[in-house]
């Protein structure tokens, strides 16, 4: 019986929290757009770029959007790290993976790591936003319609997701992306998954 009422008790009043990974390419620009995003969603100040060293081992970032926890794990993207990255996969409620825009001589290095994402079974019916970066303060930046063709998007059918133009300096682009995400991790078959795994089970009807 209590743990029944318990379980009803936590799941009307737990706010919900949800696990972000974030991924991409060395130098794509996710420990920035990490920073950014903390002190756009927080009163806390972000490292500033000048501070950001390339990531060896995990940053943790956490934010609060329309009641909803969001924690995010920002991952090192050097090609000898991201053999870590599946680690994280089976928690994960979506990820985001950062691309840089504005360095074409690496997306083919970006593309094969997003489809291998993609294809990994711990990540199954996990939403990704995928973000195109430094789009508005570097003129090299290509569109965010080439890069989309490049990526070839196109065959992502089956998959929730979205692509996005930011930029982590600026910000460019960051709340739309969020808040597109919160919205489609409170109704995604992968966070019902999740709960249930967790044992956050609705109430009996
Ligand atoms: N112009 C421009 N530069 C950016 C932007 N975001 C990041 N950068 C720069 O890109 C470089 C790499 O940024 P990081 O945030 O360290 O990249 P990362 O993806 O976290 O790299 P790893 O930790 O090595 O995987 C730094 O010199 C940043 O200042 C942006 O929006 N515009
Ligand atoms: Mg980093």
């Amino acid at each position: 019986m209590f743990s029944l009422f318990y379980g009803l008790w936590k799941y009307m009043f737990s706010k919900t929290e949800f696990h972000v990974l974030i991924l991409g390419i060395d130098k794509a620009g996710k420990t920035t757009f990490l920073e950014k995003l903390k002190s756009t969603y927080s009163n806390l100040e972000g490292l500033p770029p000048d501070r950001i060293v390339p990531t060896v081992g995990l940053n943790i970032g956490r934010i609060e959007v329309s009641n909803t926890k969001l924690v995010f794990w920002d991952l090192g993207g050097q090609p000898g790290l991201r053999s870590i990255w599946e680690k994280y996969y089976e928690e994960a409620h979506a990820v985001i993976y950062v691309i840089d825009a504005a360095c074409p001589s690496r997306f083919e290095d970006s593309k094969s790591a997003l489809e291998k994402v993609l294809r990994n079974e711990d990540l199954q019916g996990a939403p990704v936003l995928i973000l195109a970066n430094k789009q508005q303060d570097l003129d090299e930046a290509v569109s965010r319609e080439e890069l989309a063709r490049y990526l070839d998007l196109k065959k992502l059918d089956e998959r929730v997701y979205m692509f996005e133009a930011v930029s982590a300096y600026d910000g460019l682009g960051i709340k739309q992306s969020v808040e597109w995400l919160v919205e489609v991790m409170e109704r995604s078959k992968r966070t019902e998954m999740l709960r249930a795994r967790a044992g956050l089970t609705g109430p009996p009807a």
